[in-house]
């Protein structure tokens, strides 16, 4: 069962990225232990139900009833945790195996965004790695690309387009005119979403991402609470259809940005520029782009989630660990991470959309503008479509507002009034503008 001086694993979760991890090393085995040095095995799984066919070979493979038992488990060199969730066994598995000295390699971002900071002390107390590739943007190399490839520069910005789920519903709504629920259940059964799709679909996966790729970005402690949280359930068909007659694409963007007294960390349906880089990315393509003072501007674009691409990353990652690579979790240790604070969401500035679906009758606007003078929020074109369906006894117009660079103290506060007005017949939709 096991070759001499082969790397032993103990796989916890055999779902879609489990039985995924299983056959890449199967079928890359010899390229694999060419590059690591030494075959790479499982020995231990441990999974729900046993009996479930996975359609892959899992002869010769121990069964453990209670994942925990691998922390402890003399045959296992490394923990591979794939049960997923910040809490429970995946937390109580990866916390006792970095305790007894294993090496623990995860795809589990809630788990590393929400105890990211304590586990990395762990990590570094036992001087064993803890690797978590897989967990943000699936199979693009990013944590490696920024943790590594860009230790050397000083990063200003850095986010992009982060759940598979949210891109590829929204270009499968544009481009087909399908319904919300119904390209999501296509997304579940490709194996994309998460346990809980509202996870996706309210913007929480992003989050813990960004929360992650913040932390690396600016060397300091990983700080999923802080981070202002959007989804796209608000998102309908006509919004898609005013961003392309304005020109842009909607995407929801993961964004963190430095600012001379902290970082902004936001993650929020936004409209980028049709041509831009981040337009593009479409379907369940992920992106994440990077800025930094001497590097410049880079994207790094592929697939974010999936089987394959996921169990690509976690392979890399065990690779290093049989190589003996040594990196700190967070780039740096935990001492010499910096305090930089993370900003309230009324401090961000930006160009913002405002989609309303207001009664059909003299004087709505002038109401409307009325109140983004008082809030001092400048308007750089209003749109509207011509008369919608009506609502009950009377017509109702949606009415688009796009504004200059604004607080988003200010666009909040309009909002609110705005909402409040008995001519606005739903709670507005609003959007930040990103150059993408
Ligand atoms: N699916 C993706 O594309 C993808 C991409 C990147 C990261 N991830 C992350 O990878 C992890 C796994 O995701 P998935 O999509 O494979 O999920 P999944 O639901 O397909 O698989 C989870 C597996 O864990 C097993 N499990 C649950 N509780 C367990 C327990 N107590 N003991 C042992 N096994 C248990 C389940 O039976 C199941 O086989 C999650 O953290 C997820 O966020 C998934
Ligand atoms: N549910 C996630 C999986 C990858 O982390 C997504 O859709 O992007
Ligand atoms: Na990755």
């Amino acid at each position: 069962m096991t070759s001499k001086g082969a790397l032993r694993l103990g796989v916890a979760g055999l779902g879609t990225v489990g039985a995924g991890v299983a056959t890449l090393l199967r079928a890359n085995a010899d390229l694999i232990a060419a590059r690591a040095g030494r075959p790479i095995e499982i020995v231990a799984v441990a999974a729900r139900s046993r009996g479930r066919d996975r359609g892959v070979d899992l002869s010769g493979v121990r069964w453990v009833d209670d994942a925990r038992a691998l922390a402890a488990d003399p045959d296992v060199d490394v923990v591979v945790e794939l049960i997923g969730a910040a809490e429970g066994v995946a937390r109580d598995l990866v916390k006792a195996a970095l305790e007894a000295g294993k090496p623990v390699v995860t795809a589990n971002k809630a788990l590393v965004a929400v105890h990211g900071a304590d586990l990395a002390r762990l990590s570094e107390r036992a001087g064993v790695p803890l690797m978590f590739e897989a967990a943000v943007a699936g199979g693009i190399p990013v944590i490696k690309a920024v943790r590594e490839g860009l230790a050397g520069d000083r990063l200003d910005w850095i986010g992009g387009i982060l759940n598979g789920t949210c891109n590829y519903i929204m270009t499968t709504m544009r481009e087909s005119g399908r319904d919300f629920a119904d390209v999501l259940s296509e997304a579940q059964a490709l194996g994309y979403a998460e346990a809980d799709p509202s996870t996706d679909v309210d913007g929480i996966d992003a989050a813990h991402k960004l929360a992650i790729l913040a932390a690396l970005a600016f060397g300091r402690p990983v700080d999923f609470g802080s981070v202002v949280v959007e989804g796209i359930r608000g998102i309908g068909a006509l919004d898609l259809q005013f961003a392309a007659r304005l020109g842009y694409r909607l995407k929801l963007l993961g964004v963190a940005r430095r600012h001379a007294d902290g970082i902004e960390t936001r993650v929020s349906p936004c409209l980028v520029p049709e041509g831009s880089q981040l337009a593009s990315v479409e379907g369940v393509f992920n992106a994440v782009l990077v800025e930094g003072a001497f590097v410049g501007r880079l994207m790094l674009e592929g697939r974010g989630a999936g089987a394959g691409p996921t169990a690509s990353a976690v392979v890399a990652d065990l690779v290093d660990v049989a190589r003996g690579t040594a990196v700190p979790v967070w780039g740096a240790s935990d001492t010499a991470l910096s305090a930089s604070r993370s900003l309230p969401r009324e401090s961000f500035v930006g160009a913002y959309y405002l989609r309303l679906l207001v009664r059909d009758q003299p004087g709505v606007i002038a109401e409307i503008a009325a109140i983004l003078r008082d809030e001092v929020v400048s308007v750089r074109s209003l749109l509207q479509h011509g008369r919608a369906a009506g609502t009950g006894q009377e017509a109702a117009v949606p009415l688009v507002i796009v504004t200059h660079e604004t607080r988003e103290a200010a666009i909040l506060a309009a909002r609110t009034r705005i909402s409040a007005l008995d001519v606005v017949l739903e709670e507005p939709t609003m959007l930040r503008i990103e150059a993408g």
